[in-house]
């Protein structure tokens, strides 16, 4: 598979501290599923945030869809953005517009027509299965119906890579498992998915993912090599084959 993304001995430093980030080279296959783990502080947001380009790199290369992102002139940069879909763990939802409206935003933004948007936001309202609630406010939504007009804000121009900082973090296990199943259908369609999560039970719920630790800013396998959850390593993938974690 093609890689479609791929970091090369990435450092990243907030102001004149010491490095958040160091010495990060790993790649993502397009069409796989990666889960990002790591205790509080350890560096998760800090390298989703080089993934989907809000911040850049203090050293190494950020290379997505096989270019150098730190290269690319501004004006390229919305165009590679909407590349990725992020959903983050506190929503980020706009308070004044209705669920509809928040997840019609990125293609108002993209400038598509007012009567092509209709269609594709039905579309989401039903895949996430709020299309009741198209009209309510965020305030007035819960955490798991937030997420889900946050899930589907994220997918509808169709990224070919959905990042997910601790998406299931403010919501219960039963809500938690159907977000999964959201990020599983749109793997199964062929969208490279990054789920950062310090949730073991929710690793294991995807056998088949692969799984990135990072500890005190730094991937815990040096060479980078990405592998499965506990209970799997060794499974006979290659990139297990330095042995379990
Ligand atoms: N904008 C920033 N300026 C300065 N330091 C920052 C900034 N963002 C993060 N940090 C620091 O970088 C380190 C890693 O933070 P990061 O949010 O990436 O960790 P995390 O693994 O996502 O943690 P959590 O699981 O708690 O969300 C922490 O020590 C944090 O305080």
């Amino acid at each position: 598979m093609a890689n479609i993304v791929q970091f090369e001995n990435v450092g990243l430093r907030y102001g004149t501290g010491a490095e958040t980030l160091s010495d990060i080279s790993f790649t993502l296959s397009a069409g796989s599923f990666y889960f990002l783990t790591g205790a509080s502080g350890a560096g998760k947001t800090s390298l989703l945030k080089l993934l989907y380009l809000a911040q850049r790199p203090t050293r190494g290369i950020v290379r997505l869809f096989g270019e150098d992102a730190g290269a690319l002139p501004r004006k390229r940069l919305p165009g590679f953005r909407r590349r990725i879909g992020v959903v983050f763990q506190d929503f980020r939802l706009l308070p004044h517009l209705s669920a509809h409206d928040n997840i019609a935003l990125p293609l108002r933004v993209a400038g598509m027509p007012e009567d092509e948007i209709e269609g594709p936001v039905r579309e989401m309202l039903a895949w996430v299965n709020l299309r009741d609630r198209a009209h309510a406010k965020p305030p007035t939504l819960s955490g798991g119906e937030q997420q889900r007009i946050a899930i589907a804000r994220a997918v509808i121009t169709r990224p070919e890579v959905l990042v997910a900082d601790e998406p299931t973090g403010n919501v219960d296990p039963e809500m938690a498992e159907r977000l999964l199943h959201l990020f599983e259908s749109l793997n199964r369609l062929g969208t490279t998915v990054v789920v950062a999560t310090h949730d073991f039970q929710l690793i294991n719920r995807i056998p088949d993912a692969r799984m990135m630790r990072i500890e005190r800013g730094r991937l815990s396998d040096p060479t980078g090599a990405l592998r499965h959850p506990p209970g799997r390593a060794g499974s006979g993938d290659a990139a297990s084959s330095n042995g379990p974690v």
